[in-house]
């Protein structure tokens, strides 16, 4: 299949890589340095002990995607809707977009640029980084849990699945994609923006008594949010099951706290602001996420 990778950063990299190697036609449209070491030397991707050379097509023009039938959909959400809006000019009318982002907004706007019915939604549970320009590293266990937003793309949703499945991923179709997304937005809210602000691994933050309390508060805020909108948080997700959880992720530096360090915009809008939000319409407070999405809002601004 003809697929392109619409920000090949960490994620996109990573997961345009594997599909490269089980056969398919990956286009890998990236910018800046990483662009250009790829584009010089191909993208190295180190999966555990092992390194890949992936040899593809890699590109800064977006019109080279034009003949794409599946796009993933990888860039930060601060990037979504400018993306989306270049993309709709160059993809055929039938050409599927799967989005592998965090948060549970972008879907609303990728429906709303292209249709509903072409959206994919994604929970990635994947640990990637950019090392260096060019060198994409990925630790531990990847997982995919793929759904549709529109039941009218529910058999090209399957379809994808067994694509995906095909290429040795390990994705697993799901009936209420976004439910799975808000439970994944749970963690990352409770743990991306603490790491961020504190420059800490997750371990850190669950090993000092403060600051797991705190993100405890933080957890339990966003589950009074989710289940406010009704969200089913299935196996009874609760603060110590998310706590829990964490405990399987204590080396995990979050994709904000790379943000952080490496001074690119965090997704500070798509995960706290989100809860935030959500929260004074629907009158559930969020006092602490409130704090953090306040701090990181100010070193997004002034750079810190
Ligand atoms: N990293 C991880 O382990 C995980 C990340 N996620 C989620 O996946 C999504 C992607 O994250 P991640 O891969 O880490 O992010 P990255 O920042 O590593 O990748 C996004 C890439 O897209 C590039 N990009 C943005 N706009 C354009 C454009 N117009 N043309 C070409 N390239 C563009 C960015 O370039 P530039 O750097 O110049 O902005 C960047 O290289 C996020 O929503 C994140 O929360 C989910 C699970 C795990
Ligand atoms: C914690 C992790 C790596 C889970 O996949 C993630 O979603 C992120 O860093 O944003």
């Amino acid at each position: 299949m003809r697929i392109g990778i619409a920000g090949a950063g960490a994620v996109g990299s990573y997961f345009g890589a594997i599909l490269h190697f089980a056969g398919h036609d990956v286009t890998f449209l990236a910018r800046g340095k990483h662009f250009q070491a790829m584009k010089q030397a191909g993208l190295r991707m180190i999966k555990g002990e092992e390194e890949f050379l992936v040899d593809a097509t890699f590109t800064d023009k977006i019109n080279e995607l034009s003949e794409c039938e599946l796009v993933l959909f990888c860039v930060k959400s601060n990037d979504t809707e400018a993306m989306a809006s270049q993309l709709k000019l160059v993809l055929p009318s039938n050409c599927l977009i799967v989005t592998m982002q965090n948060g549970v907004e972008n879907e609303q706007l990728l429906g709303t640029i292209f249709d509903h019915d072409r959206i994919l939604s994604t929970a990635a549970y994947i640990q990637a980084a950019i090392d260096e320009p060019g060198k994409v590293t990925q630790k531990g266990r990847v997982k995919l849990v793929i759904g549709e937003l529109h039941s009218s793309a529910k058999a090209s949703c399957l379809e994808i699945n067994q694509l995906f499945q095909a290429a040795g991923i390990d994705s697993v179709y799901a009936q209420s994609i976004m439910e799975n997304k808000w439970r994944k937005l749970i963690w990352n809210v409770t743990f991306n923006p603490l790491s961020a602000i504190l420059n800490a691994n997750v371990g850190e933050i669950l090993a000092n008594e403060e600051l797991r309390y705190t993100a405890s508060l933080i957890c339990q805020e966003a589950i009074d949010v989710a289940e406010r909108l009704k969200i089913e948080l299935k196996n009874n997700q609760t603060v110590e099951s998310v706590l829990r959880k964490a405990e399987r992720a204590k080396k995990h530096h979050t994709s904000m706290l790379q943000d952080r360090r490496k001074g690119k915009p965090m997704e500070v809008e798509a995960m706290c602001g989100y809860i935030v939000r959500k929260g004074l319409e629907i009158n559930v407070p969020t006092p602490n996420i409130q704090v953090v999405y306040s701090i990181l809002t100010y070193m997004d601004k002034s750079k810190h």
